[in-house]
């Protein structure tokens, strides 16, 4: 049967803003209270769905989340009229309320990680929504991570919904950007790579000193235990600690796969020889590793452009293509290695650059924005099919951006008490073109 990867990119939510919130994302904590464009983003998000759409790629939306978290600033002790709880939140505690504004969700990579059916013991394709734990305003996620999942991807004959993860840092997992799935057809069982950055129960293994690791090698195989996966088609691979302290906060800044291709820097592992030789072994077909050396790119070079946050991505006619930000465009070293990188022995054969500037400069690039899913025909058909884009979807898409959202944000106007209401009024209309029921917390009241 024919078998596909849909990319689910996230939707930029409408409280986009730039909070300086991720301890260990370059990006991030250098854009701190810039002024955001939130309609930009979106659209931004959108037309790369849309480019990918256009070259014959099957290609899905997933929901933002419903923010500002009002339910979560009240849990923290804000109280009265949401107008007063934004107030007082602004004036004691304006951390948490941008925090609770995050529209962080758009990095669907982050959403869960998804194994196929070819790879699970009862073929049918596994979700476990990732937890998030390591960054407050991100563990606000899974649980309307997983209404949303649920309502995407609606038939249980062919899709199971994990619980995310225990709350708990022993168990920090981040879904799908520290996870890789290397197969010879999409259809067919494949290898799943778990890269993890620390262990939760073992002080004395290797960890980074400066910046945390998110994600525990016990997050990792509990994912693989619930998914049903064999031991012998799954690896799990320690992140180089002394990357992670120059801001490699999730494995898929420095490395990305697809099919029989690993491409990833020569740093980004701790052991790569053996790693590269469990590959291999455990691979029923030839793998291209294509690794980079640092007298390429260096690794400050792969973080400020992200050219391993690019997606892979097989076009119709079999060639592969990398989708990258326009910042590997800019930079002279990335774009003269993925000049050259096309005229060589691999399958992939062209780059095609996209600005998506806006997610870019919170620290998530083209590979962050979407979530893979690798599906048969069948299961294809199952999905909500209101989730897929089409020329249709994407109009009706960019003119609900255009009705709905702000043109700019600053750290103060996420005090307006009009944000709640312009958001829930966006997202309550979203639910309708998307079909997903009431996934939202104030929808179900
Ligand atoms: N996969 C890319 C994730 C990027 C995300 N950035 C953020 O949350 C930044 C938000 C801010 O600083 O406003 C993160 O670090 O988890």
């Amino acid at each position: 049967m024919k078998s596909t990867e849909v990319n689910f990119d996230g939707l930029v939510g409408p409280t986009h803003n730039y909070a300086g919130l991720s301890e260990g994302n370059v990006a991030s904590l250098n854009n701190a209270n810039d002024v955001s464009n939130p309609k930009q983003a979106a659209k931004q998000g959108l037309a790369k769905m849309k480019a990918l759409h256009d070259m014959g790629m099957t290609q899905g939306v997933l929901a933002p989340q419903e923010r500002p978290d009002m339910a979560a600033l009240r849990r923290l002790g804000f109280s009265g009229t949401d107008a007063n709880v934004l107030e007082t939140a602004f004036k004691q505690a304006p951390t948490l309320l941008s925090a609770c504004c995050s529209a962080s969700s758009m990095w669907t990579a982050n959403a869960a990680t998804v194994s196929p059916s070819a790879d699970t013991s009862d073929q049918k394709v596994h979700f476990t929504p990732a937890n998030l734990t390591n960054k407050f305003h991100r563990s606000l996620e899974p649980e309307t991570t997983g209404n949303i999942l649920k309502a995407t991807f609606n038939n249980e004959a062919h899709f199971v919904h994990h619980q995310h993860l225990p709350d708990n840092e022993h168990f920090g997992d981040e879904g799908a950007a520290n996870h890789t799935r290397l197969c010879n057809r999409y259809g067919e069982q494949g290898i799943e790579i778990f890269t993890y950055g620390r262990y939760a129960f073992n002080r004395n293994m290797p960890m980074p000193a400066k910046f945390p690791a998110r994600q525990t090698i016990e997050a990792s195989r509990a994912v693989a235990r619930l998914h049903g996966l064999e031991n012998s088609q799954t690896i799990y691979v320690q992140q180089n600690p002394d990357v992670i302290d120059q801001g490699v906060f999730h494995n898929d800044v420095i490395a990305v796969g697809n099919q029989n291709v690993l491409f990833f820097h020569e740093q980004a592992f701790l052991n790569t020889e053996t790693f590269l030789a469990d590959v291999s072994d455990k691979m029923s077909c030839d793998v291209h590793f294509v690794e980079v050396k640092t007298s390429q790119v260096s690794v400050e070079d792969c973080v400020n452009t992200y050219l391993f946050n690019t997606q892979i991505i097989t076009l119709p006619n079999g060639e592969m293509a990398i989708i990258a930000p326009m910042h590997c465009y800019e930079n002279a070293s990335v774009k003269a290695y993925l000049d050259e990188l096309v005229t060589l022995n691999t399958p992939i054969k062209h780059v095609k650059y996209y600005d998506v500037n806006e997610s870019m400069k919170n620290g998530g690039g083209p590979a962050c924005l979407r979530l893979r899913v690798a599906v048969n025909e069948t299961e294809l058909n199952a999905v909500n099919q209101h989730c897929l884009l089409d020329d249709n979807k994407f109009s009706v898409l960019n003119n609900w951006v255009d009705k709905h959202y702000r043109e700019q944000l600053t750290l103060n106007d996420l005090r307006d008490p009009n944000l709640v209401s312009e958001s829930r009024t966006a997202l309550d209309e979203l639910t309708q073109i998307l079909n997903l029921g009431s996934v939202y917390r104030f929808q179900q009241n």
